[in-house]
């Protein structure tokens, strides 16, 4: 499903985060529209996890504004939940549940009823090489096929911004091949995506890279 462009999905102004008594980064302006994707690179500690947390609202700047899909970040809101989709550190599976059971689950949450999305379910987990996976519990899933249901969930949501954290960890070399074009996909859909990597292919990908540290 296509959506409208949105003219600057992500928005920041003078963004900056203190943590302990440092600067973690200042005075970042960022800018992105719907269709674009942003990459955040940076050593470990630079701040691409906290940056990713004050654009989905879990941790608040100490000073500068931040603006996503026309709002201030707040992950409490549902209003801002519908248009923002997140792949974070922490995210997680429901550990009963099969690959497929989560991704009708998600279709059934935003509005969808059950069963009408069955076909879509059954090609996004054929392209992400979970179909012989499909009916197993999430806790027989190796490390990989969890990132990739993950991945799945996350852009099974409805959203205009997209925002992921190391997307490629745990991903072999077809996985990381799949999330590129997962990427594209979204970015032809007019999705807006942030999305912090240490895997520089994926910087190819990108309209905009930012570098922090
Ligand atoms: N709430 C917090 N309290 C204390 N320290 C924090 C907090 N959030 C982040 N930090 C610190 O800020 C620094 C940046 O962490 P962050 O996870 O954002 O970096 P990163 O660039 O994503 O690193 P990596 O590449 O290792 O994932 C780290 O030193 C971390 O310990």
């Amino acid at each position: 499903m296509s959506v409208p462009a949105v003219d600057h999905a992500v928005a920041c102004r003078g963004l900056g985060v203190v943590v302990g008594e440092e600067w973690l980064f200042r005075g970042l302006d960022l800018s992105l529209s719907g269709g674009e994707c942003l990459v955040l690179a940076g050593p470990n500690g630079s701040g691409k996890s906290t940056l990713l947390h004050c654009l989905y609202g879990l941790h608040p700047p100490t000073e500068g504004t931040a603006t996503v899909a026309g709002r201030s970040p707040d992950e409490r809101d549902v209003r801002f939940r519908r248009d923002v989709a997140v792949l974070l550190d922490d995210s997680d599976l429901f550990a009963e549940l099969s690959p497929r059971q989560h991704l009708e689950l998600l279709a059934t949450s935003f509005g969808g009823r059950a069963g009408d999305q069955a076909g879509e379910i059954d090609d996004a987990l054929e392209a992400a090489g979970l179909a012989d996976r499909a009916d197993v519990h999430a806790y027989h899933l190796s490390a990989g096929q969890r990132r990739r249901l993950l991945l799945l969930g996350a852009v099974a949501r409805p959203h205009r911004v997209l925002l992921l954290d190391e997307p490629e960890r745990a991903l072999d070399d077809q996985g990381r091949g799949w999330l590129a074009t997962l990427v594209g996909l979204e970015r032809d859909r007019g999705r807006a995506v942030v999305l912090a990597t240490h895997h520089p292919p994926l910087l190819d990908t990108a309209d905009t890279v930012v570098r922090l540290g």
